[in-house]
């Protein structure tokens, strides 16, 4: 049984890649606790695991071996279908590439989403949430790098998931832009209560997170926690 009282309860994680001599065991215990509205960012060198957890955790990716709840659901040994259900009800991704319908714009890759959510929030207050109302007829060519971005936060929030997990979303983003994009981040935590866990390689951004995991080597390597958390406007690197 998982702890409702958390939104990730996960024990002895594992992911292995393969197998034989060429086997990759990308996870190999991962012990992990994640309290609702928590804002966590995921550091580690290139190769730790984060995107395998982080995948793990958003139900696109199975784990090989060891438990994970969200709330009191089961997602180890959950079917296709039932990750498929988990991640439509209850996930938001942000990549680092925004993957937007280029054909559509800015209102009408949103509206995609909340044709299949089940509570979603109108259209218009995501777009909003984001600070892209004015723009909400463009189409993803017409917006910079950053403004797509957040188009893709704004796709991700619309059907109010629980959880918003971010792989390296200022990845291909400049130092002002990708501020931007992170306060729209901060703001979604705070805002919607949206419990949300950043991979980044930039360790500044630590330093806005309620709790910082370091991975190395398919583990947990510490966990520290911030006392005060820092506004995006108050980082710099
Ligand atoms: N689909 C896959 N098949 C085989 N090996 C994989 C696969 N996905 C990841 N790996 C391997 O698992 C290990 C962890 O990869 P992962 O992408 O989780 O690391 P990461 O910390 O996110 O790295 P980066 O910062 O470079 O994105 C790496 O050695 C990687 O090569």
């Amino acid at each position: 049984m998982g702890s409702a009282s958390q939104v990730f309860s996960a024990k002895g994680l594992s992911k292995v890649y393969g197998e034989g001599e060429t086997a990759v065991h990308a996870l190999r215990g991962v012990d992990l606790e994640v309290a609702p509205g928590e804002f966590i960012v995921l550091l580690g060198a290139s190769g730790s695991g984060k995107s395998t957890l982080l995948n793990i955790l958003g139900g696109l990716d199975i784990p090989s071996g060891g438990e994970l709840h969200f709330a009191d659901h089961r997602l180890s040994g959950a079917s296709e279908a039932e990750l498929t259900r988990y991640r439509r009800e209850h996930v938001g991704f942000v990549f680092q590439f925004y993957n937007l319908i280029p054909s559509l714009t800015v209102r009408e890759n949103i509206a995609l989403v909340t044709d299949i959510a089940s509570h979603p929030m109108p259209v218009d207050e995501a777009i909003s949430m984001v600070g892209l109302l004015p723009r909400a007829d463009h189409f993803p060519a017409q917006l910079s790098g950053g403004e797509q971005q957040r188009v893709a936060i704004a796709r991700a929030i619309v059907k109010r998931p629980e959880l918003l997990l971010c792989d390296e979303p200022t990845g291909a983003l400049d130092y002002q832009t990708g501020k931007l994009v992170l306060e729209v981040i901060a703001g979604v935590n705070q805002q919607l209560g949206t419990t949300a866990i950043v991979i980044t390689h930039n360790a500044a951004i630590a330093a806005m997170a309620d709790r910082v995991i370091y991975l190395g080597d398919g583990l947990i390597q510490r966990i520290e926690r911030n006392a005060r958390k820092l506004k995006p406007s108050e980082l710099s690197w």
